[in-house]
């Protein structure tokens, strides 16, 4: 198995050429990359990213070795140390035929899926022309609506609710927080012609959102309202992006007399630098200016129903794999996600190689 993830610097002299990996020909302005900078020298230059990958790492090993699946975990980041590349001409050298990718990313779109297949693709074809054989590589389906998932988060939203302070807890409202993509990449997520406007990136945080604000309601007694917004905006301003953005969300609920809230990163896997910094610094002394209290509930990390079902999915698509047809576990109205992306699925804005899916140049 490939845990598949960003990467983040680890220290004061690796964030501008990390931000400069990450950027490399996407158009974001100087000015949000100097911003973003600041961002990450605050915490020492130290994004908790990649400790939170190697602690996942760990799990999962345990995990797998416990349940007595045999499967080897490798470690490899887009856009810093370890690199795809390395890992996948490590994963060459020990003679692995066959890998499977579990990118830490639970959801459709450019950025959350087909630019993690691109970036298989440029290794694979790095280390082919290094004259090793590449393995053919797979890529597990979306998790945003498996129980393993959505329980965790759970469980982290009716914590946050217990750290408000008793008077406002009732009446809190609940701000299920994503990245904010340009409304052109959330538009053509998914399949092509699946879904309408936001395409299968709004849907299906959607779907997450829904299925966990009615998990808090019944395990609660309270109905909370809930909305799904954005944080980490970057492009150009000309560029629509999703909207509205969590501070300014903040803002209305205040200004409609919300007594608290809750802010839910539903859109991450674990409390990397855009959780750190967007919601617990920028969009939590927002609150405090407004008066508005307000707790950021936990993503899943490492917990243990997370990592059993990223083991369940692997069984699964194992067992798929070999022919077989196993039950395929998820909740929700969208139904379990396809294990292979279909041609035209999450397009980029010019076309380039993703392997993973059923336009890959790699068997
Ligand atoms: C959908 C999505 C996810 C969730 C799915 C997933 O997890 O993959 C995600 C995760 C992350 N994004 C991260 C960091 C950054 N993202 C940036 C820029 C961008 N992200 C975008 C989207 C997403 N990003 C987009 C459309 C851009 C604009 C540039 C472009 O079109 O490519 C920039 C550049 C500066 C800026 O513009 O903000 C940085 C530094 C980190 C690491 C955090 C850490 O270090 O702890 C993580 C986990
Ligand atoms: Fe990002």
């Amino acid at each position: 198995m490939l845990l598949l993830s960003f990467g983040g610097p680890e220290g004061p002299d690796d964030v501008v050429p990390f931000l400069e990996n990450v950027t490399r020909g996407r158009g974001i302005p100087r000015e949000r990359l100097a911003e973003v900078g600041e961002h990450y020298f605050l915490f020492g230059g130290v994004s908790p990213i990649n400790a939170q990958c190697r602690t996942l790492m760990d799990a999962l090993r345990k995990d797998f070795a416990e349940q007595g699946v045999e499967l080897p975990v490798y470690w490899g980041n887009r856009n810093w140390t370890p690199y795809l590349t390395d890992t996948l001409r490590e994963m060459a050298r020990d003679g692995r035929r066959r890998v499977l990718t579990f990118a830490t990313s639970a959801y459709a779109s450019y950025s959350g899926c087909r630019q993690y297949r691109e970036n298989l693709a440029e290794a694979l074809a790095a280390v082919e022309a290094e004259g090793l054989r590449p393995p053919r590589v797979d890529k597990l389906r979306h998790f945003f609506n498996h129980p393993g998932f959505l329980e965790p988060v759970t469980d982290g939203v009716v914590a946050a609710l217990e750290a408000l302070p008793a008077p406002v807890r009732e009446g809190a409202h609940l701000a299920f927080t994503t990245h904010s993509i340009p409304t052109a990449a959330a538009d053509t997520s998914g399949p092509p012609g699946q879904h309408g406007s936001g395409g299968a990136y709004v849907a299906q945080h959607l779907d997450a959102a829904r299925l966990v604000a009615s998990a808090v309601a019944e395990r609660t007694g309270t109905e909370r309202p809930w909305r799904l917004v954005y944080q980490s905006r970057s492009g150009p301003p000309a560029v629509p992006w999703l909207e509205p953005d969590i501070c300014d969300h903040l803002e209305t609920l205040h200004a409609q007399g919300a007594p608290a809230a809750v802010m839910v990163p539903v859109g991450f896997v674990s409390d990397h630098m855009e959780v750190l910094y967007d919601l617990d610094t920028e969009a939590t002394a927002k609150a405090g200016e407004l008066g508005l209290p307000v707790a950021r509930s936990a993503t899943v990390g490492a917990d243990p129903r997370f990592t059993a079902a990223v083991r369940e999915l692997v069984l699964e698509r194992a067992a798929t794999e070999r022919g077989a047809r196993p039950e395929r576990c998820a909740v929700g109205t969208l139904g379990p996600s396809h294990d292979v992306c279909p041609v035209g699925c999450c397009p980029g804005r010019t076309a380039r190689p993703a392997a993973a899916g059923a336009d890959s140049p790699f068997a």
